[in-house]
């Protein structure tokens, strides 16, 4: 069960943006759709512990890994998430090998035996292992998403919370990998959380779609099994200016 009330704000100079979503579900895979600038990243941040919450909690099959109220806030790194970030965020110096091992070495890049060959077994499930030493800007687009997700996946999460984990990837390629996280979800039993702009990828992956607008959840969509598109036919797609905007916010605010 993942069990999630959010309220905060952030804010620059000129502006402000409230957030202000709550969800429960069970559904292994939930889907976080709407318009840019909606909220969803701001979400998934806020799952993770990497952005400070004014109120509410984070439960993950009944255990609290924040809870404003109790006073609970677990750092990142206590609270067993697996985080793919948008455009994957793979480190440039280091090998495929080391990008998935990162969360798991000490200061001097050394692994456990049992966490070498977790990472051993990921590089093997991803199809990576020829490429293991290879640096990630030598990787086709398909392959970085790969080393991401097995990145995630490296500490053993609990929950996988996956921003857009298929935008930089052609259509074909983008069924192929959705094949593929679907089945090592399966493969590791983890629930998982996604953004997307795709009611492809809705409705190829999740059980439950959380539409997102203005910082606050605007609709609900139970995706049973087979029914696919017919759930989403009347869910608004996102325009490419709503796109275009956000990328120069942005990078305005970065
Ligand atoms: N640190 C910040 N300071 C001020 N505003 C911010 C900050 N971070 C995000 N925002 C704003 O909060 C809003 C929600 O951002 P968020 O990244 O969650 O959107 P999103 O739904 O994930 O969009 P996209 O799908 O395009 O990634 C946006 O208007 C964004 O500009």
């Amino acid at each position: 069960m993942i069990d999630v009330a959010l309220q905060l704000s952030v804010s620059d100079a000129r502006r402000r943006f409230d957030l202000d979503i709550a969800f429960a579900t069970d559904a292994p895979f939930v889907a976080l759709y709407g318009p840019s600038g909606a909220g969803k990243s701001l979400t998934l941040q806020a799952m993770a512990g990497l952005l400070p919450v004014g109120a509410g909690h984070v439960r993950l099959n009944g255990r609290a890994l924040l809870d404003t109220a109790a006073g609970i806030n677990l750092p990142p790194e206590a609270r067993g998430v697996g985080y793919l970030f948008q455009h994957y965020a793979l480190f440039p110096h280091l090998s495929v090998r080391d990008n998935i091992a990162f969360g798991l070495t000490d200061w001097r890049r050394r692994l456990k035996p049992a966490d070498a060959a977790r990472v051993d077994e990921l590089i093997e499930a991803f199809g990576l292992t020829a490429m293991a030493r290879s640096r990630p800007a030598t990787l086709s687009g398909g392959q970085q998403q790969r080393v991401a997700l097995a990145r995630a996946l490296a500490s053993n999460p609990q929950v996988l919370l996956l921003d857009e984990p298929f935008t930089a990837l052609n259509p074909l390629l983008r069924r192929q990998l959705r094949d593929e996280l679907r089945a090592v979800r399966e493969r590791w039993g983890i629930p998982a959380v996604m953004i997307t702009h795709d009611l492809d990828d809705v409705a190829a992956l999740a059980q439950r779609a959380y539409v997102v607008d203005g910082g606050r959840i605007t609709r609900t969509v139970d995706l049973a099994a087979g029914q696919g598109h017919a759930a989403l036919d009347d869910l608004p797609a996102p325009s490419a200016d709503e796109q275009r905007r956000l990328a120069l916010l942005k990078a305005e605010l970065a």
